[in-house]
């Protein structure tokens, strides 16, 4: 039996774009997916997520041609639901040459899902940790990103980035720009406080929207090509540490999201409640429609958010230095 757990992540700048080649800066945070993987004598999946919206419940596929889950719950709901962790259990299977291995997976996450911190990413990042692990193969933390991105392309239909899943794996802040990952060593300690509207978007669907809209129209390719040139901007205010600067850029990059049409009611409400609460700058984090705000301040700004009705949660979180960690062996 092996646990792995990996972090969720904010946004600094650069969701969407990134999807087109632009630069973005994703942060972990400190709040973590768990997986506990334990191999199975036979070749089934057996999943148990506790966490999820659906109220929690366990699946097991019989790893035979069909692999249909054996509970009664509709069919698109579980796929969406378990899609990231059915396909986890490939990459290991194809990373081992072990297409018969079985497992059974345990799933417990402090990130709230389909909120834009990241939930799928690091589910994916610990649970093909742990798979692989269990099998007695220690993986390079930069092999399990490059897999848990092949993971989120192919649930999200081809709509991904490598943008969480390196992040998750790797920690600190990073830069991903199309196949280009690395990690930024100069970001000093930042204070964020997340509001979530208790609510979630569909990362899919939101980017699905946002590349027909590009295709379409001259003004959303520059839309685009403008959230890069701010990424660019931000990463210079983070790697000198000027907490005026990295603000004004999440300002101005959650005005563009804004304008690709990602934002909500409340994400905006939320927004504007952590500025008026003294926030140096704040802006949606992840795919959007709803869920969470990033802000960069502390206590007074928590408060206020957390007397915003849009805001159904406000944490304090902090840059989480380690990505993927083998919890138990
Ligand atoms: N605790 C969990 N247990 C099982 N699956 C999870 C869990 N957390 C996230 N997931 C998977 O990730 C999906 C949410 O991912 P996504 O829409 O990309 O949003 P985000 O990554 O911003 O949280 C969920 O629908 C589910 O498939
Ligand atoms: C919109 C996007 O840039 C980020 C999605 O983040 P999240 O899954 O909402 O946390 C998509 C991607 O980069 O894969
Ligand atoms: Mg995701």
């Amino acid at each position: 039996m092996v646990t792995a757990s990996a972090p969720g992540k904010v946004y600094c700048f650069g969701e969407h774009a990134v999807v087109y080649g632009e630069p973005a800066i994703p942060c972990a945070i400190d709040r973590r997916a768990r997986v506990t993987v334990t191999e199975r004598a036979d070749s089934a999946l057996r999943i148990s997520a506790d966490d999820l919206s659906l109220e929690g419940f366990t699946v097991a596929y019989d790893g035979g041609p069909e692999d249909r889950p054996n509970v009664d719950a509709p069919e698109s709901l579980l796929d969406a639901a378990m899609g990231y962790v059915r396909e986890s259990i490939a990459q290991v299977r194809d990373l081992l040459d072990r297409p018969e291995a079985g497992f059974d997976v345990e799933i417990h996450s402090e990130i709230p899902l389909g909120a834009g911190l990241g939930s799928s990413a690091a589910v994916t990042v610990a649970a093909i940790t742990a798979a692989a692990v269990e099998c007695g193969h220690d993986p390079d933390p930069a092999i399990v990103a490059d897999r848990a991105f092949q993971v989120e392309h192919s649930v999200q239909d081809g709509e991904a980035s490598r943008a969480d899943t390196f992040c998750s794996a790797m920690g600190g802040a990073v830069r991903v720009e199309g196949e280009d990952c690395r990690r930024l060593e100069d970001v000093p300690t930042l204070e964020f406080v997340v509001g979530y509207d208790g609510g979630a978007g569909d990362t899919g669907a939101l980017v699905r929207g946002v590349r027909a809209d590009r295709d379409r129209y001259d003004s959303i390719r520059e839309t685009i090509d403008t959230i890069g040139a701010v990424v660019r901007e931000g990463q210079a205010a983070l790697e000198a540490g000027d907490r005026d600067a990295i603000g004004r850029c999440m300002d101005v990059n959650h005005g563009l999201l804004s304008a690709l049409g990602v934002s909500a009611r409340s994400l905006d409400a939320m927004v504007w409640a952590a500025r008026d609460g003294g926030a140096r700058g704040a802006k949606l984090t992840g795919a959007g429609g709803g869920g969470c705000i990033v802000a960069l301040g502390d206590g007074p700004v928590r408060r206020a958010l957390e007397f915003s009705t849009a805001c159904e949660q406000a944490f304090a979180t902090a840059i989480d230095r380690d990505g993927v960690r083998v919890e138990q062996r």
